[in-house]
């Protein structure tokens, strides 16, 4: 049996702000730190350690993991920073407030571009100074391959192979890893490793900071999988992060 561990990232300012994020590279709240570092220390009490670690090259995920590690005195750890792991791109929403784009567009359409499966919001202009084309760490990247919106749908065709290529290798080597991402990035891949449908898989929300386990079986299907700390206070942050798209 193997054990993984998936950790959105802590509060960012943009959360805090109620905005759309996606690519944007928003740093961490002071909560967004202190959560971070909680959930090293419940990692810690609840006896896990790392051989390996992954994360986005997004800093809130990247700072994230450096104080959930740095909690667990594993800051020495190897970390592969994956761009397939980043959040869903947003497309134009990127930057808007999500209560007032659901004041403005109704709290349906807003679920529809927050949590359905295969519907993207309008893409950037391939001109507008949002998009990705430009900055160094999309270098590596063909054009094509940066994206200027995605659906959740997008979303897995990147995750999905980077879980192939690089992740589950490593966990089948006997690599005890933790990964350290993002709200929707997260979503894809926990639709790949429970197998949940295009439709169920608008119902799922992941809180901030909270450290979600994953116990595999050889063939790394999922036996069950659970959050730390306190249920109450996770199903509460939950159902907040669920809420974030109405206009009240
Ligand atoms: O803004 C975003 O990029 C994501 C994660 O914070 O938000 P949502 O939960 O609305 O998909």
């Amino acid at each position: 049996m193997y054990k993984i561990v998936l950790m959105r990232h802590g509060e960012s300012t943009w959360n805090l702000d109620n905005r759309f994020t996606g690519w944007t590279d928003v740093d961490l709240t002071e909560k967004g730190v202190a959560e971070a570092r909680q959930a090293g220390k419940l990692l810690k009490e609840a006896g896990f350690t790392f051989d390996l670690a992954y994360t986005s090259v997004l800093k809130r995920a990247i700072r994230t993991l450096w104080g959930t590690l740095d909690e667990m005195d594993l800051m020495w750890l190897p970390v592969v920073h994956d761009w397939r792991l980043n959040e869903r791109h947003y497309g134009a929403l990127q930057g808007l407030n999500k209560a007032e784009t659901a004041a403005k567009y109704g709290d349906e359409q807003v679920l529809v571009w927050r949590r359905s499966y295969d519907t993207p919001p309008n893409a950037l202009d391939e001109n507008d100074e949002r998009t990705s084309y430009s900055d160094p760490r999309y270098a590596g990247l063909k054009r094509e391959q940066i994206p200027l919106t995605e659906c959740l749908k997008d979303t897995v065709q990147r995750v999905v192979p980077a879980w192939n290529d690089t992740i589950a290798p490593a966990i089948r080597s006997g690599k005890r890893i933790i990964i350290s991402a993002h709200g929707n990035s997260l979503r894809a891949l926990i639709k790949m490793l429970d197998g949940i449908s295009d439709a169920d898989i608008v119902n799922l929300n992941i809180p901030n900071g909270q450290p979600l386990v994953y116990e595999l079986d050889a063939d790394l299907k999922p036996i069950k999988s659970y959050y730390l700390g306190d249920q109450e206070a996770i199903q509460a942050a939950l159902q907040a992060v669920a809420s974030q798209g109405k206009s009240k």
